[in-house]
């Protein structure tokens, strides 16, 4: 018999078996701007010092502090990139920020300070009160062979910067995976496209790109699959040459065109499960195709949402090296009643006010109209009891 009452997987379980298929990230090099929000898998060394010479940090005039007061010949120009020159006791050289401080120059005369006239300079002001005023020192920001970023760093701006500075134009980082979505179903049609009679538009996988979009994942929409066994054995043998992770929604149920765990096996899979303790999301099913692991989730778009959420992205986190996105469950009062579970975990719907927890009025996993106010899933074991207005739950955050 398809499906019948085999017992369901529980969650916790389910999702460990789902992590336990995912490989180790590999590491490449990545230019700056393509790490960015990747978690560097080494440590980032200098390999130049910066700054690489002592470099004066305002426009004005290099000397030595002892001669401050004195008159002086301004003997040259230093500029930001020009080669350091030397200047002799008596002189002194117009310089500008980022310009290196000719040698036996040991101070800044900020140019507001100062009184010019033709190569003739004079003190115009209180001047710097001490030697080093106003000059960066070699290496004080860092130093060649210098450890700057830990491994395990998130690439953000700010860690390009510093990467760049320290001599860098790649960064190690996890290989993005690749996720290829399938959408199942005779009765869909691309989002925007015209319907007739009770097709309907594919909602579930611009919803999955944009939950993985927050990953460091590449994403590949392969658009809609009909419900035949060969065109969706062909999506999957077709995917997983390329693909880390196939993601399909619809057709995991036990119906006689849910042929999604059929299509896998002809396509040479391994199932590792089907049906879990979840509500939304019972159908859920995964398997790997050799390296390619194959996640069916349910067509509803309630369940595939929540089940995206609480299989698809920690999979496809772990999958790039990345940090699970979902917050740890935390406790919350509910504001309304919820009635008792039944066999599988129930995740419902909420939102957040006045520091409670509301549950959506109606749960039913094919309505979308409520989700976007859902920024809560309380989460309810298996044959919990009715809870009152006011208990005490588990909740996640989910936006
Ligand atoms: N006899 C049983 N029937 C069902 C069971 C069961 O245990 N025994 N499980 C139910 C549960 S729970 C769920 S959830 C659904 C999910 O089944 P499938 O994954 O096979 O999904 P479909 O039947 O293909 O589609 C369900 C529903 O979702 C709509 N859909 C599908 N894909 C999309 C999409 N890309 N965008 C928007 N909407 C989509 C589809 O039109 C259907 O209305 O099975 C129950 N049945
Ligand atoms: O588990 Mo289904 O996802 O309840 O509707």
């Amino acid at each position: 018999m398809v499906g019948g009452n085999t017992a369901l997987l529980p969650v916790p379980e389910a999702l460990a078996r789902l992590l336990a298929l995912a490989p180790a990230p590999e590491t490449e090099q990545a230019p700056l701007l393509a790490a960015l929000g990747r978690t560097l898998t080494a440590p980032i060394h200098a390999v130049r010092t910066q700054p690489a010479a002592d470099l004066s940090a305002m426009d004005g005039y290099a000397l030595r502090f002892a001669e401050l007061g004195q008159l002086l010949t301004v003997v040259g120009e230093a500029a930001a990139g020009a080669a350091p020159f030397t200047i002799q006791p008596g002189q002194a050289a117009r310089i500008f920020t980022g310009a290196a401080v000719p040698a036996s120059a040991d101070v800044i005369l900020v140019q507001e300070e100062a009184a010019r006239d033709g190569d003739r300079l004079t003190l115009n002001g209180e001047g710097p009160p001490a030697p080093g005023a106003h000059i960066r020192r070699k290496g004080y920001d860092f130093s060649a062979g210098e450890l700057l970023i830990p491994a395990g760093t998130v690439v953000t701006a700010a860690v390009i910067a510093l990467a760049a500075a320290a001599g860098h134009a790649t960064l190690p980082v996890p290989r993005r995976p690749r996720v290829v979505i399938l959408s199942t179903g005779n009765e869909l049609v691309p989002p925007g496209m015209p319907v007739t009679g009770v097709q309907l538009p594919s909602s579930n996988a611009p919803m999955l790109a944009a939950l993985l979009a927050r990953l460091p994942v590449e994403v590949e929409d392969r658009g809609i699959v009909r419900d035949d066994l060969a065109t969706i054995t062909e999506a999957f043998r077709d995917a997983a040459q390329t693909a880390d992770i196939i993601v399909t929604t619809g057709g995991a149920s036990v119906g006689d065109h849910d042929l999604v765990r059929p299509a896998l096996i002809a396509a040479g899979a391994e199932i590792d499960f089907w049906r879990i303790a979840l509500r939304p999301g019972k159908p859920l099913l995964a398997g790997h195709i050799g390296k390619t692991i194959a996640l069916g989730l349910p067509g509803n778009p309630g369940s595939a949402y929540v089940t995206a959420l609480l299989f698809l992205l920690p999979l496809a986190a772990r999958c790039a090296g990345a940090e699970h996105l979902l917050p740890q469950p935390h406790d919350m009062r509910i504001a309304g009643p919820l009635p008792a579970t039944g066999p599988r975990r129930d995740y419902v719907r909420a939102f957040t006010r006045d520091g409670e927890a509301h549950p959506i009025l109606g749960q039913d996993s094919a309505a979308l109209r409520r989700l976007p106010e859902a920024d809560l899933l309380v989460l309810r074991e298996a044959h919990s009891p009715p809870a009152e207005a006011g208990t005490v739950v588990t909740a996640i955050r989910i936006a």
